[in-house]
């Protein structure tokens, strides 16, 4: 596994603004491989509707939140899916040396929204005092990305909306307490690789 290090510029904003993007984040070669992978997971019917969590219940809203999701397990090492989990073990020490985020292990997921509209309204990925999800880190797999294909990732950080394209080899970190964000209607096939770090206290 090669070594991942922050950039101070990177540090900064993530402590300041609570959100960063990095281009070009593993490469051209390695991004199309994910890709390859992802989609065949798509076409071996693999991904399920995603579910809203509200307190115990997991329910489905398609209207609120319209991809399909699938978890991508630990133990496939000489996969495209397997160097990623790698990737990301790195990005977690990396945040918690650079930025004093103490974080631990991760989960994985594959998510794909078809393309006829779908969205995931505004939401935190976690919510602040419980010792639960501290960063979401997104990696993007849209190679023919247009703004006609919509999809955009909205972050809400203070001081005003940004929107994020999902294109290929796009990274982007934010702490899953402090910024809420939505994902705009997909008029096309959008695929992302997401992993949420957990605080070391997590368990
Ligand atoms: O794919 C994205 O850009 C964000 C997805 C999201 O917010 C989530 O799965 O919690
Ligand atoms: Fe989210």
């Amino acid at each position: 596994m090669h070594p991942l290090s922050l950039r101070d510029e990177e540090v900064q904003a993530l402590g300041e603004h609570g959100w960063f993007t990095r281009e070009g984040f593993l490469g051209e070669s390695e991004a199309r491989a994910l890709l390859v992978e992802a989609r065949a997971c798509v076409e071996a019917g693999r991904l399920r509707p995603a579910g809203i969590r509200r307190g115990a219940d997991l329910t489905l809203d398609r209207s609120t939140r319209g991809d399909f999701i699938t978890w991508v397990e630990p133990g496939e090492a000489d996969t495209a899916f397997g160097r990623l989990r790698d990737t990301y073990t790195a990005l977690g020490e990396a945040l918690s040396a650079g930025a004093y985020l103490g974080l631990g292990r991760f989960d994985l997921q594959l998510a794909w929204y078809p393309g006829g509209g779908e969205r995931y309204a505004r939401h935190a990925d976690a919510f602040p005092g419980q010792s639960n999800r501290r960063v979401t880190a997104i990696y993007y797999l849209n190679p023919e990305w247009t703004p006609e294909h919509g999809g955009l990732l909205r972050l809400y950080p203070e001081g005003g909306p940004v929107d994020v394209e999902p294109r290929l080899d796009r990274l982007v970190v934010f702490l899953s307490e402090r910024i809420e964000h939505e994902v705009l209607p997909a008029r096309a096939p959008r695929l992302a690789l997401t992993a949420w770090f957990y605080g070391r206290d997590a368990g």
